[in-house]
């Protein structure tokens, strides 16, 4: 069938002169209306479950800039939640759970098909998008790849090296490797899930994949995204997957022969030039400006936007940020991002 969506193009292969856009995090604290909708949720995860309510955050970025596609708007740690992990957010700080240290822990923690009673709401906001979004914006659901959620669920925070983590690796690999493999299955059916309700996408986060290196990258983070990949395919051939090993360096080279995924999202610690030269070789990429221009604006974001989408303009692109845009975003430097990339290119 050929794609009449600008998003789906890019992910069958196309080169576009100009690429489709979306924006990392793109319903978020910078624009007035999410936090006025944030507020009327009451916090951060009551918006996640409230269907409606997530809907509307989800298609308020889609309103404003008529972006190419929509993201789901939910967390990736709502799958520990779902396992049963207790989780909390901290304002100014950031997520709290209860964490996995013993074996003792693991057992209280629920089987993967468990987790769909808790994540109901998620599929019901997917099919409510599905209804209200515009014909030609693409819908994208997603879920943590099981490296990053496994080091928030062993830490029970956020942290900066992932140290727990990779502490737990090294003391008690029986443990460790329980977790992650609990953790795959359940994104397995986590994302099955989103597809049945109306995902025409997915993308799996591991935005601590720049921690794991050589042999570790391999088992920890290739490995679970490929067995995640092969799963999702099984039964949904036609559903594009894009993978986000954030800072991977050299992981990036050949991640998606690796893993079958169709797009690899690329952070701006590469250039374009070296994720076209090495990455985009493959196939499609997605990336890769620095969210920092989305604060600062002015003739530096023209620059680079227009270097980016030359360094990607000879193969299929999609064009993103590197990360998620923050709350100190201006909205109009997201407005002059998207006119500068939809302008005409010059011969
Ligand atoms: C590590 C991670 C998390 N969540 C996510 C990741 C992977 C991507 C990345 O590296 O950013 C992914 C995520 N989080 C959110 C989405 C929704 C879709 C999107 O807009 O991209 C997605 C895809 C909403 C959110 N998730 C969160 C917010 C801010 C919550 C608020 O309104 O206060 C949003 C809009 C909270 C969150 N959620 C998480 C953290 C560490 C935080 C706190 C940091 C922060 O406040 O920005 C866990």
């Amino acid at each position: 069938m050929t794609q009449t969506k600008k998003l789906l193009r890019s992910l069958n292969g196309e080169t576009q002169s100009v690429p489709p856009i979306w924006m990392m995090r793109q319903a978020g604290r910078y624009l007035p209306e999410y936090r006025a909708t944030r507020a009327e949720a009451g916090d951060f995860l009551s918006l996640c479950y409230n269907s409606e309510l997530a809907a509307e955050v989800t298609l308020q970025p889609i309103r404003r800039y008529g972006f190419d596609a929509a993201i789901l708007f939910a967390d990736i740690l709502l799958v520990p939640e779902a396992l049963g992990a207790d989780l909390w957010f901290v304002t100014g700080e950031g997520p709290r759970l209860s964490t996995i240290q013993a074996d003792a822990d693991f057992d209280r923690i629920k089987p993967a098909d468990a987790i769909h009673d808790h994540l109901s709401p998620i599929y019901e906001t997917v099919k409510i998008l599905r209804r209200e979004l515009p014909e030609e914006t693409t819908l994208i659901g997603f879920a943590g790849a099981p490296w990053t959620v496994a080091t928030y669920m062993i830490a029970g925070q956020g942290t900066p090296d992932q140290a727990p983590a990779h502490k737990l690796m090294i003391e008690n690999v029986a443990l460790f490797d329980k977790i992650m493999d609990r953790l795959t299955e359940a994104t397995i059916t986590y994302l099955d899930m989103q597809i049945q309700a109306g995902a025409e996408v997915v993308k799996i986060f591991d935005s601590w994949a720049g921690s794991l290196k050589g042999e570790a990258f391999e088992k920890y983070a290739v490995a679970p995204t490929k067995r995640i990949i092969d799963a999702l395919k099984a039964k949904h051939p036609n559903t594009p997957i894009i993978a986000f090993p954030r800072e991977a360096g050299d992981g990036y080279i050949g991640f998606a022969g690796k893993t079958g995924a169709d797009c690899v999202a690329l952070d701006n610690s590469v250039t374009p030039e070296w994720g076209a030269a090495h990455v985009q070789v493959d196939g499609c990429v997605q990336g890769n400006l620095a969210s920092r221009h989305m604060v600062t604006g002015g003739q530096d974001l023209i620059d680079e936007v227009r270097h980016i989408r030359e360094a990607f303009s000879k193969g299929p692109h999609i064009f993103n940020l590197g990360h998620g845009i923050t709350p100190d975003a201006d909205p109009e430097n997201v407005t002059l991002m998207i006119e500068t990339l939809r302008e005409s290119v010059p011969a």
